[in-house]
């Protein structure tokens, strides 16, 4: 009796370890490819950015040290924490010459002579506070993705930026990817005849184990009630899925104008569809993250299609595509694919060589694009009731 549970347990087990292995192996692969050559600080352009980083944090790792370690331009010189231990061990791992520590240490880095930009990579509701405070001392200032809360807030950047003359630059990595710049080239194939009246079609979602579960508890009729804490968490993990979804499409298809006809939210998965104002032309599009279903685990994609012209291009995971991605062009109903991944490197490593780039030409204006992004965000959380104003309108 045991034996034959045994048995039968083995079968589909086996068979999901194959499926498992069969899906991460390309990620494997991908992730082997990263070549990882390093540029030593003594080898280093005499006038390199110098970076200092506030906050010893995860994603810094990825958005600036490694990134900076392989580029020529580049080079980290401070680090700050609000531990002076932590400011220590961090500094001593990823060989950066110098680190504050302790209650001061945020202020301490932004007085420093040897720092000419600020990578600001703290939780998102000290965005504004900090990259103010960066600027006022005379830094640059790469932000970390979403630049800030509100439009109210960008509005506030933007202000500073001018007085200042320096630069902010939102850490929109997916951007400076090839496969992201190809979207966008191909947006424009064939001039304005095909992708004039595209549609747009964007997707962030991701398995979200306790929106999840409020969705089940929900269906059982359970009544879901949420802190106001909970509330403002949700609030933040919204706008991060959103910003996702509408800095994609804004920027990839070059919209200076947006306006949310519509947006609601079905308990916990969320839709809008927005109205684009393109430099010629009018179009729509439909946003949509489902946090809480099985189906659809993860999609990070943006999809255009004409259907009087049968063409359509897909872009998927515009999000990471270093790990993986696929950009489809179906054009007169013949399909082709295409996969540019350079020589592996990663958003971060594109982002920071654009990054130095802007500091060196001294762009402004061109790259304060977090402005709409933020204002249009606003609009969509306004319109599902997690915006400022707990209101859940039809804004058709
Ligand atoms: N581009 C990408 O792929 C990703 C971007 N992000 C973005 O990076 C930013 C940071 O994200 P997240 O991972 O949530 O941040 P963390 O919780 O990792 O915090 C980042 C750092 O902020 C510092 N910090 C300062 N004050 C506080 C405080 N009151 N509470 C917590 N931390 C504080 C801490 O540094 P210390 O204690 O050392 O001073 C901490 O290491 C966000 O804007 C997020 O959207 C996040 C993940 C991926
Ligand atoms: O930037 C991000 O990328 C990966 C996501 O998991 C995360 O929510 C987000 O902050």
């Amino acid at each position: 009796m045991r034996l034959s549970l045994v048995v039968s347990c083995l079968g589909p087990g086996l068979a999901l370890l194959a499926a498992a292995l069969w899906s991460i192996w390309p990620v494997i692969l991908r992730l082997r490819r990263i070549p990882q050559v390093l540029v030593y600080p003594e080898n280093k352009d005499k006038d390199a950015l110098r970076i200092g980083i506030l906050g010893a944090s995860f994603i810094a790792r990825a958005a600036v040290i490694h990134a900076a370690d392989k580029r020529q331009d580049v080079l980290v010189t401070a680090v700050a924490a609000r531990s002076e231990s932590k400011a220590k061990s961090y500094a001593q791992q990823h060989r950066i010459p110098a680190f504050h520590g302790g209650a001061t240490a945020y202020r301490e880095l932004l007085a420093r002579e040897d720092v000419d930009a600020v990578y600001v990579g703290l939780p998102t509701a000290l965005h504004l506070e900090w990259t103010l405070a960066a600027l006022n001392a005379g830094k640059h200032v790469l932000l970390e993705k979403p630049a800030v809360l509100s439009a109210e807030e960008a509005h506030q950047v933007v202000k500073t930026m001018r007085e200042t003359q320096l630069l902010v630059f939102e850490a929109a990595h997916h951007r400076y990817h090839p496969a992201a710049r190809r979207f966008k080239q191909l947006m424009t194939f064939g001039g304005d005849s095909e992708m004039a009246s595209a549609s747009f079609d964007v997707r962030f979602s991701m398995l979200d184990p306790p929106s999840l579960l409020n969705s089940i508890k929900d269906t059982l009729g359970l009544s879901v009630s949420l802190s106001s804490e909970d509330r403002r968490r949700e609030r933040i993990k919204n706008l991060d899925r959103w910003w996702y979804c509408v800095d994609m499409l804004l920027w990839s298809t070059g919209a200076y104008e947006a306006e949310v006809v519509f947006a609601k939210e079905e308990r916990f998965s969320i839709s809008a569809t927005l109205k684009l104002q393109l430099p010629n032309r009018s179009t729509t599009a439909t946003l949509s993250m489902a946090r809480d279903s099985w189906r659809d685990p993860f999609t990070w994609s943006i999809s255009a299609g004409n259907r009087s012209s049968e063409t359509s291009l897909r872009l998927q995971n515009f999000g990471f595509p270093f790990i993986w991605h696929r950009l489809d062009l179906i054009r007169n109903g013949q399909q082709t694919s295409e996969q540019l991944y350079g020589a592996g490197e990663t958003t971060f490593e594109h982002q920071l060589g654009y990054f130095r780039e802007a500091v060196r030409r001294g762009s402004l204006d061109k790259d304060a694009s977090f402005l709409l992004t933020a204002q249009t965000i606003d609009l969509i959380l306004e319109a599902t009731g997690t915006g400022q104003f707990s209101i859940t309108r039809d804004l058709t």
